[in-house]
C-alpha cells in the first residue's frame, strides 16, 4: 500500500540580491507567486499551506499557469526540497522524473551514469548492474556508451538519462510534461515506455499544461494559484475553472 500525507507544506525560496527596489518590484510584476519580506531578505512565496492525501489508485493532475508552485511542489515530493513549514509522510518507493538528468556526472562514462542512477532510484548494486544492459539497449547510444557523457549532445544525454530514469518500477510516480526524448522514432518508444511505467505505478503526481496528457492519465485534478491550492475535483471540474480564470485575466 502506498500513500502520499503532505500536510500545511509552506516553502519560500530566498532571493539574496535583490536589495534593489527595482528588482523587488520587477520580480513582483513577473512571477506567479506572492512576495514576502523575512528579516528584510526578498523571498518568493512558491507553496503556501498545501495539504493532499493520496492512496492507491489515485493519480493526481496538478494545474497552474507558470509560476503557479507546479515543480516545486512536485520537487517537495520527490524529496528534492525539505519544506521549512509542515509535513510530508510518504509510504512507498517513489520515482521522480523530473530533472531527469539531475546528479549525472558528466566525466563518468553512459554506462557508469545508468548504474549511478539506477542506485540514486533506490536500486541495489546488483539490482543496477542487473537493469543496465536493458537501459543500454533502450537508450540506442551504441559505443557512446563507453564515453564520458561530457562527449554527448543535449539529445544523447536525455536518452540516457530517461532510460535509467525509467527502468524502475515505483509505486509512487512524480512526473511533469512528457519528456521530448530524441527523435521522432526515439519519442514514440519513449512514450510507450511512459506509458507502461505510468500504469504500472499505485499513485500517480503529474504536473501539466496539456488537458489532452491530464485527462488521460488523472483521475482527480488539483488548481495551483501563487502556491495555493484553490479549487480541487475531477479533471474536468479543474480544468474548466482554470480555463475560465484564465479566460478572465
Ligand atoms: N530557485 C528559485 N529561486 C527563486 N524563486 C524561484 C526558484 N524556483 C522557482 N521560483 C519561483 O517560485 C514560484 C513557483 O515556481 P515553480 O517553478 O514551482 O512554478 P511552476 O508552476 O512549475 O511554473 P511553470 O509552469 O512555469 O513551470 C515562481 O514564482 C518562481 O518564480
Amino acid at each position: 500500500m502506498a500513500s502520499i500525507l503532505v500536510e500545511d507544506v509552506s516553502l519560500n525560496y530566498p532571493i539574496y540580491d535583490a536589495g534593489g527596489r527595482s528588482l523587488k518590484s520587477a520580480i513582483i510584476q513577473t512571477v506567479g507567486a506572492k512576495m514576502a519580506t523575512n528579516s528584510g531578505r526578498v523571498e518568493v512565496e512558491a507553496l503556501r499551506d498545501i495539504s493532499l492525501n493520496l492512496k492507491d489508485g489515485d493519480r493526481l493532475g496538478i494545474v497552474g499557469h507558470n509560476g503557479a508552485g507546479k515543480t516545486t511542489l512536485l520537487r517537495v515530493l520527490g524529496g528534492a526540497y525539505e519544506p521549512p513549514k509542515g509535513r510530508v509522510l510518504i509510504d512507498g518507493t517513489v520515482s521522480s522524473l523530473t530533472d531527469i538528468t539531475m546528479g549525472m556526472d558528466m566525466d563518468a562514462t553512459g554506462r557508469e551514469n545508468v548504474r549511478l542512477r539506477c542506485v540514486f532510484l533506490g536500486m541495489s548494486y546488483s539490482e543496477a548492474a542487473r537493469h543496465s544492459d536493458e537501459i543500454a539497449e533502450f537508450s540506442e547510444l551504441g559505443s557512446f556508451l563507453d564515453l564520458p557523457i561530457r562527449t554527448y549532445s543535449t539529445g544523447m544525454l536525455v536518452r540516457l538519462a530517461f532510460a535509467a530514469s525509467t527502468a524502475s518500477r515505483p509505486q509512487i510516480l512524480i512526473m511533469d510534461e512528457m519528456i521530448g526524448a530524441g527523435d521522432a522514432a526515439f519519442a514514440e518508444k519513449a512514450k510507450a515506455r511512459v506509458n507502461e511505467y505510468v500504469e504500472n505505478a499505485s499513485i500517480l503526481v503529474l504536473a501539466s499544461h496539456n488537458d489532452g496528457i491530464l485527462r488521460t492519465f488523472c483521475n482527480q485534478a488539483i488548481l495551483l494559484d501563487q502556491g495555493r491550492i484553490t479549487f480541487a475535483g475531477s479533471v474536468d471540474e479543474v480544468l474548466e475553472r482554470y480555463h475560465a480564470e484564465k479566460g478572465r485575466s
